[in-house]
């Protein structure tokens, strides 16, 4: 009897002792974190005064009126402060249509109380994540949004978490993602499809310029905002099916060697998975793709279609996994459904890691050669893929010869959606409100819910952008100003260039913060 007391107040004292391990940890991480957020808050605002300086002094701004801008700019710096030590929590935004759900939460529009701003709110069930062994991805997803500046980016303006939820607050795109203009269009004529897939081009360039690799790039999580320009969003959250397994089937064997189908025919009719017999013909391959595609997209599992086959065989994989998401988001484009599409997901994973004896064109399908080409030498072995030397590669292709790269986002989008005022969400599917809107808690959730080892794990999820100061309290500089003025709205969004500028040859602290970020404990 005593020696089961014992052992039991051993193990109390082993998991007392891991327990105060991980809060002396989390309390560590957060002082570090605190720090290095506050050094880095002091070089961006050096680094905005610097940009302004620099964008004034090449331009035509008189004197006075140069004096009045940096003021201005100091006047919303010390807005931006207040912003920082005010706590942001769900009760600061007025929750509106649900317009997208994942397999970890739901995707809704809201309005910012304080300001009025529209934005995107997304929103991640903790435990779900803690589950699935999804931590480190939804960091990831933070810290590339927070980092990655970019018009090809959608663009957050805070992160922010309580006892159950995260939440990230992104600016709203309401021309509506490719996965549902792709669904209404059946196809798209080569001139569309090659002004998008240059734009997600230009973005995963973007992605990969700072080390990251999306390794889920699907129509889903391509977005358009209200004149038609697309914008990669949904970092980190990928689900990959575990098709390690399949790495034992070599490769010279086709899916009927494992007691399947028959190869797909030449004139691109496609065996079906459930009945062995029956081949479908293009046409029934589009009609059956789209009824799947919606309950693939919501499903826990998600679909496979554009996952690279050594992402699937998890042989070790780089950054060219995006660009064959790449050419099968464009032979979907031009053909009506995905290269490697099946009725259930297993067989699309062995089709992709046998994409040699899959892929082929449906002969109605008329693409022009130089189409087939890019496709074939993005849906290739690693050593072959284009933009795996870099994304000029990709670029230079015959088939975006007259492809003004400078001027994408510039000029007239290739499709305009249809957007009627800043809540207008009929872009997006429909739906039902499932879960009961989150219980107001007054403001935010207490320190002792906070400190549950659950939450330990998203220590440091805080964020909370410079621009997001725009809104408020209407800083209206155009109203009082000359005409020909410039606000400092404009001088920081101009022609697209990222921001914040990094200095020629100054590494900014950005990269080294990104896993830190601002703390978030009570
Ligand atoms: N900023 C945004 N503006 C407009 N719509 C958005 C935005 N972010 C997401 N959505 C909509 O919500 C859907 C789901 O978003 P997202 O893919 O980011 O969520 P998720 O839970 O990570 O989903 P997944 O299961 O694909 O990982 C998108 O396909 C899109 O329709």
């Amino acid at each position: 009897m005593e020696d089961i007391e014992e052992e039991e107040n051993g193990e109390e004292e082993v998991l007392g002792s891991s327990l105060t391990m991980e809060k002396v940890a989390a309390a560590k991480q957060f002082i570090e974190n605190h720090y290095r957020a506050q050094m880095k808050n002091i070089q961006d605002r050096k680094e905005r005064r610097w940009v302004l300086e620099r964008k004034l002094a090449s331009s035509d701004v008189p004197k006075e009126e140069q004096i009045n801008l940096i003021k201005d700019l100091e006047r919303k710096e010390t807005e931006f402060i207040r912003l920082k030590r005010h706590k942001i929590c769900v009760d600061d935004f007025e929750l509106l249509t649900i317009i997208g759900r994942g397999a970890f939460g739901e995707v809704r529009l809201c309005r910012e109380k304080k300001s009025g701003n529209i934005y995107a709110m997304k929103k991640l069930k903790k435990s779900e994540m803690l589950k699935r062994g999804q931590v480190e991805h939804v960091r990831a997803e933070r810290n590339l949004l927070a980092e990655v500046a970019s018009h090809c980016i959608v663009k957050l303006y805070y992160s922010f978490q309580d006892a159950e939820d995260l939440y990230l607050i992104m600016e709203y795109l309401p021309g509506g993602d490719m996965m549902t203009l792709l669904m209404r269009e059946d196809t798209l004529t080569e001139n569309v499809a090659r002004f998008y897939i240059a734009q997600s081009v230009l973005a995963i360039e973007s992605i990969h310029k700072h080390n990251y690799i999306h390794r889920d790039i699907k129509p889903d999580n391509l977005l358009l905002d209200k004149k038609g320009h697309m914008k990669l969003s949904d970092f980190g959250l990928c689900k990959p099916l575990d098709c390690s397994a399949l790495s034992v089937i070599p490769e010279n064997k086709t899916i009927d060697d494992e007691n399947m189908t028959e190869p797909m025919d030449i004139d691109g009719s496609i065996p079906d998975a459930d009945n062995k017999s029956n081949w479908k013909s293009p046409h029934e391959q589009l009609q059956h793709w789209q009824m799947n595609r919606r309950k693939l997209a919501f499903s826990t599992v998600g679909t496979p279609d554009y996952i690279a086959p050594e992402v699937l065989l998890k042989k070790g994989y780089g950054m060219e996994c995006d660009w064959w998401s790449l050419g099968a988001i464009m032979y979907e484009m031009l053909v009506g459904y995905p290269p490697f599409y099946s009725d259930d997901p297993i067989t699309t994973c062995r089709k992709i890691v046998h994409w040699r004896n899959h892929l082929r064109f449906p002969e109605d399908a008329r693409l022009s050669p130089e189409a087939k080409d890019l496709i074939c030498r993005l849906l290739c072995d690693v050593d072959h893929r284009l933009g795996t030397g870099g994304a000029h590669q990709i670029k230079a292709h015959p088939w975006f010869k007259d492809i003004l790269w400078d001027k994408l986002y510039e000029m007239e989008a290739a499709f305009k959606p249809e957007v009627n005022g800043e809540l207008d969400t009929q872009n997006f599917m429909k739906f039902d409100e499932m879960d009961p809107p989150p219980a107001r808690t007054g403001s935010g959730p207490s320190r002792k819910m906070l400190l549950t080892p659950k939450d330990l794990s998203f220590v440091g999820y805080t964020y909370k952008n410079f621009d997001a100061v725009k809104g408020l309290h209407s800083f209206d500089l155009k109203g009082s100003m000359s005409p020909k003025r410039p606000s400092i709205d404009s001088i920081f969004s101009g022609s697209g260039a990222d921001y914040p500028t990094k200095r020629p040859g100054e590494e900014t602290e950005v990269q080294m913060l990104a896993s830190s970020g601002d703390p978030m404990l009570p």
